[in-house]
């Protein structure tokens, strides 16, 4: 079992309820969606870039498909961990090589929550999932209504419970329907333990304040709901 790795460095969690926590991060190539904001080059890359010395901007390459050894020898000698994030792209296309990771971290996945059959084979695997509630905007020219029924299985399959956190984060822009996202809520509410309302880093992209503001305040009414921005970007750390 082999994956392409584009990168594997250690930094701070930049988003979400685990801000600031040091972790692993193993980025996977590739992605089943195209989501208009996103931030990250998705293309499989000959060599995956490896920063040995965590902000130190140098990288060492390592040849592509990587297994699930090699990662674990690559992220052995980082210290003080508090979790190793699998994203990507989309790390649950590649579900089967998660399940032969053989890391002491736990595992913190990071995921859009559209592969619910993938997800299966994952959900003893991981620790916390990071999911990600896509809107019609990323799913553009499809059907929308068959991916938000398998992205609340995929939340249901991937639940919150005594061995696993899960929450979700929802990248607002000035497109996203309030009222898409208070819908979703009400169909995840139970699986999750918190909403993140992350708004969209490019400035010409955001959502003005006081919308945001009012969506907090009607989701409040059904579920912890925070409003954080993507705090790595502010400091300028990987
Ligand atoms: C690059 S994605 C990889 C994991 C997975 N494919 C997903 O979308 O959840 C990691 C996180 O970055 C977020 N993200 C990507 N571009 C962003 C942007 N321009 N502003 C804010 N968050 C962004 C995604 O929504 C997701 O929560
Ligand atoms: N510091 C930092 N925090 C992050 N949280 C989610 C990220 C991602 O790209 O999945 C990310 C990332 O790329 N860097
Ligand atoms: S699902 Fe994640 S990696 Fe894929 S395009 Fe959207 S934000 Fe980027
Ligand atoms: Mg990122």
């Amino acid at each position: 079992m082999k994956a392409p790795i584009t990168e594997i460095f250690c930094s701070v969690q930049g988003e979400g309820p685990y801000v600031g926590n040091r972790q692993v991060f193993l980025r996977f190539a590739g992605c089943n969606l195209n989501c208009p904001y996103c931030d990250t080059n998705v293309k499989t890359s000959e060599a995956c870039k490896y920063e040995e010395t965590p902000g130190s901007d140098i990288f060492k390459y390592v040849q592509n498909l990587l297994t699930p050894e090699q990662v674990g020898d690559l992220v052995d000698p980082f210290m003080n961990i508090h979790s190793m994030s699998l994203t990507g792209g989309e790390p649950l296309l590649y579900a089967d090589f998660i399940t032969e990771l053989d890391v002491v971290f736990p595992l913190y996945l990071e995921s859009n929550m559209t592969l619910p059959d993938q997800a299966r084979k994952v959900k003893d695997h991981v620790a916390f999932v990071s999911g990600d509630v896509k809107l019609t905007e990323e799913f553009q020219g499809e059907e929308v209504q068959p991916h938000i029924e398998r992205t609340i299985e995929t939340f249901r399959i991937l639940r919150k419970n005594e061995n696993r956190d899960c929450f979700c984060k929802v990248v607002m822009t000035k497109n996203t329907s309030a009222t898409d996202v208070l819908d979703v809520a009400g169909s995840i509410s139970n699986y999750i333990s918190c909403i993140i309302l992350q708004p969209v880093t490019q400035y010409e992209l955001r959502p003005d304040v006081r919308t945001l503001l009012e969506l907090q305040n009607e989701l409040l009414g059904e579920i912890d709901t925070l409003i954080i921005p993507q705090t790595h970007r502010m400091w300028g750390c990987l």
